[in-house]
């Protein structure tokens, strides 16, 4: 692997990436680099104007992040690190300096004024190298920048709107990932693509080299007289060298190349040595490891959640972990180690007066927010983690595993399985809750559904879907049909005024019973729990009871064609063949099935969420 010699340099060290950014994360671990990640505090608020460039603005933004990271590392009293990683990306056109947008109107402005224009990306870099002399900071700051020329197609207000209601703008410097949806956008790329997305690798890359492997005078007389010397902007030759620095910018002797120089049985040891170096090196399996420990991520947040450790500490001050351990009734050695883990995780804050909750966890782990992901996390703990057990068998087999965890046959999967009692049925009630109020808006937003006055929620459980298309649309009124036990609980989720008055809950069974009249019909998460005849009895009723210019609005998470990209979608398809008699589906695969009982005109809308949302019109036969 040509790499190693170069990241192998930090494999060593204690390496801190100063970064919220999950792409920079993801560019620097897929590299094999192993680091810690804490995300600067550093203002972004530099005078544009004193700077002569907009590529020295943002070198000094990202020496400015990593900068603050070491100092406050290091007055933490926290181990200081041996290297910290600072970038910052801008996005530059006619003069202007664009960051990431305030909101979705400054996104509209950014990407209106990208429309149909070359502009300029650059990544500012910083790598700062820390010592601790005598208790004081010691910093050395290598900084580069990288520019990559982005070109965009002509982008209708109608593009742009959709692309900005998807939610991808808002923490992309110039308003777009080019890396998602964004891409859709770009006519032309001229220059390293990873600078783009904020993290020009291959610069970096060579930056290494050059401090790592300065070149030796020697080398340097060399390459006049034979060229024959790896130049310093390449890494791909370079071989590391036993016992090389492990500081910057300090060359050893003995170099693979010298001692090839020392005769021939020199020749071949050293050159058995390289070999055998680049070979003891192999990158370091930064995103396997996170892969092979990742279940008990999952796991340590359940419990959290179950243990209600984020309701105990919403809004509150810092708690020790005694404190929380004898009010949630734990061990405080257990409730410590879950703590930790829990802050290294990010969910949790931890000072020298406690663990605090960090906003994520406020508004999404305690149980009580609107936004609150617990219900969907106890279906997870209490259901989909034991399911997962038998996944063997569900590959073997190719069903769903609900009667290994029941020890019965089940004849009737969602009243066996999910609706066996009333706190089953609550339990699947509130995460399917969670999971549709986190895309609930976009989705009511995707198209525009103010030509139907009414609308049928078929299968709508809480009713958190027809909440935001009664918010949206003030003329519509909406039908939540679904089965009597659920309409019974749906009280506990009964939609604030003042849409309540545009929301009725109609009892029945969607595969036997007539369905609600309607101009729109919505199945939102229900065509993936159900095998393929169910799907076509249950399109063919909907279809029945459309008349021609009725809508149907199709919620589901999707694939992408290939089965290839789309990881959460594949992961979910994957969690219906354990759990339903299901599966997930591509958008190509969704317009045959739509077609097939006469809805044409399918327009498609990924939403980058959870859920993803496709429009159909009944035709008449
Ligand atoms: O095509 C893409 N362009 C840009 C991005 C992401 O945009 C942000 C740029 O913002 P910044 O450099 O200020 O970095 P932050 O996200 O605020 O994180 P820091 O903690 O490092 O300040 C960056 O995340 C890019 O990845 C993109 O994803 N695609």
């Amino acid at each position: 692997m040509v790499l190693c010699p170069v990241i192998g340099k930090l494999l060593h060290k204690r390496v801190v990436l100063a970064s919220a950014s999950p792409r920079r994360q993801e560019i620097l671990s897929n590299a094999g680099l192993r680091f810690e990640v804490v995300p600067s505090k550093f203002k972004e608020k530099l005078d544009k104007a004193s700077f002569a460039t907009p590529y020295g603005y943002a070198m000094e933004t990202a020496k400015q992040k990593a900068l603050e990271v070491a100092n406050r590392m290091h007055q933490k009293d926290l181990r200081t690190p041996d290297v910290v990683i600072g970038a910052d990306t801008i996005v530059t056109v006619g003069g202007l300096i664009l960051e990431k947008p305030v909101d979705k109107q400054d996104a509209y402005r950014m990407l209106s004024r990208l429309s149909g224009r070359e502009h300029s990306v650059f990544t500012g870099v910083a790598i700062v190298h820390c010592s601790s002399k005598e208790h004081q900071l010691d910093t050395r700051v290598s900084e580069f920048y990288e520019e990559t020329k982005v070109k965009f197609s002509e982008l209708s207000e109608e593009l742009l709107w959709e692309y900005i209601h998807s939610g991808e703008p808002m923490d992309k410097a110039g308003g777009y990932g080019i890396q998602a949806l964004g891409g859709m956008l770009v006519e032309s790329v001229h220059g390293d693509f990873l600078n783009v997305v904020g993290f020009p690798l291959n610069h970096f890359c060579k930056q290494l080299v050059k401090l790592y492997y300065p070149p030796r005078p020697e080398d340097l007389r060399r390459r006049v007289k034979h060229n024959s010397i790896p130049a310093v902007d390449t890494f791909e030759d370079l071989s590391d060298v036993e016992g090389s620095g492990s500081e910057p910018a300090q060359r050893d002797t003995g170099s693979c190349d010298e001692k090839a120089q020392a005769g021939e049985a020199g020749q071949a040891a050293a050159e058995a040595e390289c070999h055998r170096t680049q070979e003891t090196l192999p990158p370091f399996p930064t995103r396997l490891l996170e892969l092979i420990d990742g279940f008990m991520l999952s796991k340590a947040l359940f419990t959290a959640c179950k243990l209600k450790v984020f309701d105990l500490l919403k809004d509150e001050a810092p708690q020790k972990a005694a404190d929380i351990a004898s009010k949630v009734d734990t061990s405080v050695c257990g409730m410590e180690r879950l703590l930790n883990i829990c802050a290294a995780m990010g969910l949790l804050e931890k000072t020298e007066q406690g663990y605090s909750n960090t906003e994520t966890a406020n508004l999404y782990l305690a149980s009580d927010g609107e936004y609150s992901l617990h219900g969907i996390i106890m279906h997870k703990n209490d259901l989909t983690w034991n399911l997962f057990t038998y996944l063997e068998f569900a590959i073997r087999e190719g069903t769903h595993q609900h009667h290994r965890l029941l020890g019965k046959k089940v004849e009737d999967l969602f009243q066996d399985a999910y609706y066996q009692s009333p706190e089953t049925r609550l339990r699947f009630m509130r995460a399917m809750h969670s999971m549709v109020k986190l895309t609930a808006c976009q989705v009511a937003t995707a198209f525009d559904l103010s030509r139907f006055s009414s609308a049928c929620d078929v299968g709508g459980c809480t009713g958190a879907l027809a909440r935001e298309l009664a918010r949206e649309y003030p003329r519509m009124q909406v039908t939540v049909f679904d089965l009597p036990d659920i309409i019974e609980l749906a009280a506990h989720f009964q939609p604030a005024r003042p849409q309540a008055a545009q929301i009725h809950f109609a009892a029945g069974d969607f595969f036997r019973d007539p369905l609600p009249s309607a101009e729109l019909y919505v199945l939102c998460r229900i065509l993936h729990d159900w095998p393929d005849d169910k799907v076509h009895k249950l399109l063919s009723r909907v279809a029945e009871s459309c008349k021609p210019g009725a809508g149907l609005l199709l919620v589901e998470m999707l694939l992408d064609e290939e089965k290839r990209v789309a990881q959460r979608a594949l992961m979910q398809s994957l969690d219906m063949l354990v759990q339903t008699e299901g599966r997930e589906r591509s958008p190509g695969e969704y317009q045959c099935l739509l077609e097939l009982h006469g809805f044409h005109q399918v327009q498609v809308v990924h939403l980058g969420g959870v859920l993803d949302a496709i429009l159909a019109t009944k035709v008449a036969p």
